[in-house]
């Protein structure tokens, strides 16, 4: 059961309308202390609409927005001292250090000067930039300048992270270090992390839950064992066997599997069995077919990821009662035009 005083972030009932267009529709959603919360949709699903009400930036029309117990709309100075906010652009001075950098953004961030330099130092290590935090920020790659971003976000030692698209143009080997750091810096400190992204890999790697947001609406949230286990329930399990030699009587041998319990369905082709039932029967199927004499050389049992949740969610109008019609071929064309690039 949900423990309210682990909430950091509460969304009740929040919507914001620019105009006729509702960017946020009825939003309601709770992340909890220390957790890694991925917020996944495509472009314009109206993510960054939810970040910016959550950091006071923009007034919701409609709802409440708390972040680590304060209104974040009545009181955004507070919210604004507890949450390190890193903006899909970060820009910097190209003509100073990185370090140099970094310090100043302490300093804007009220950072006593005491402390400044040695923190930004401090901070430095943790992204992984210690030794290059003398080079100037021009010479700087794009994954290095993410870090750096981080750097500024962390120095102020924010209680919450808000991440917007922090993957957008790294190489992959540099989004995987990334998230790796995000994570270690949430289980370190204890930091609890809202990162945004279109972009499901990623999210999949660090998060330990997401929640799928399209056209203003959130249409699914869970981690993504639930989200699969819900996808089960629709859709049954599916155990695809591989035996030696190709099946000699295939309607007697379906006949048979279709006997045993929960299992639905059953296609034989040559040497390939597929057995689809609505609980996982795998361990009793492979015990049913060695005690008949079938030599098995392989054994797969249907698995879920979030690859399957963003398919059966958009592709096949399995988008539960919050979707309608519009933001499901909204979600489709935007999240094929991205991939195609
Ligand atoms: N200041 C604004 N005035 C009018 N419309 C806006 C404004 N800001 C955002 N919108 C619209 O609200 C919707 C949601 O935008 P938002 O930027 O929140 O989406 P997003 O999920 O963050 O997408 P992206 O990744 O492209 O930034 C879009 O249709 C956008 O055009």
């Amino acid at each position: 059961m949900e423990q309210m005083n682990d909430v950091i972030i509460a969304l009740e009932g929040v919507t914001k309308c620019y105009g006729t267009l509702k960017a946020v529709d009825d939003l309601h959603l709770h992340i909890h202390k220390g957790e890694i919360f991925g917020l996944l949709g495509p472009n314009g699903a109206g993510k960054t609409t939810t970040i910016l009400m959550m950091l006071g930036l923009t007034e919701p029309t409609a709802g409440s927005v708390q972040v680590c117990g304060y209104n974040a709309t009545m009181q955004p100075i507070p919210v604004k001292n507890k949450v390190g906010y890193m903006p899909d652009s970060v820009g910097f001075y190209d003509g100073m250090t990185a370090l140099e950098n970094l310090v100043y953004i302490g300093r804007l961030n009220g950072v006593p000067e005491s402390e400044v330099q040695s923190r930004a130092r401090v901070v430095m290590e943790q992204v992984g930039l210690g030794a290059d935090m003398h080079k100037k920020t021009a010479t700087y790659s794009r994954g290095m300048k993410q870090r750096l971003g981080l750097a500024d976000v962390l120095i102020k030692q924010p209680e919450v992270i808000i991440l917007d698209e922090p993957t957008l143009g790294i190489d992959p080997t540099g989004i995987r270090d990334f998230l790796q750091l995000i994570k270690q810096l949430s289980i370190q400190q204890g930091l609890t992390v809202l990162l945004s992204s279109h972009h499901l890999h990623h999210v999949q790697q660090v998060c330990d839950r997401v929640g799928i947001f399209v056209n203003g609406r959130m249409l699914a949230e869970g981690d993504i064992d639930s989200l699969s286990g819900n996808l089960y329930n629709r859709e049954g399990y599916a155990t695809h066997i591989t035996v030696e030699e190709a099946v000699v009587d295939t309607p007697a041998l379906s006949c048979a599997l279709q006997q045993l319990d929960a299992v639905q369905q059953v296609t034989v082709e040559g040497r390939q069995i597929t057995i689809s039932s609505t609980s996982d029967v795998t361990p009793i199927l492979v015990r049913w077919m060695v005690e008949k004499g079938y030599g098995i050389t392989g054994v797969q049992k249907k698995e879920y990821g979030l690859d399957d949740i963003y398919q059966k969610y958009f592709d096949n109008n399995l988008t539960g009662n919050t979707a309608d019609e519009k933001s499901r071929r909204f979600f489709q064309k935007s999240f094929f035009k991205r991939h195609k690039n």
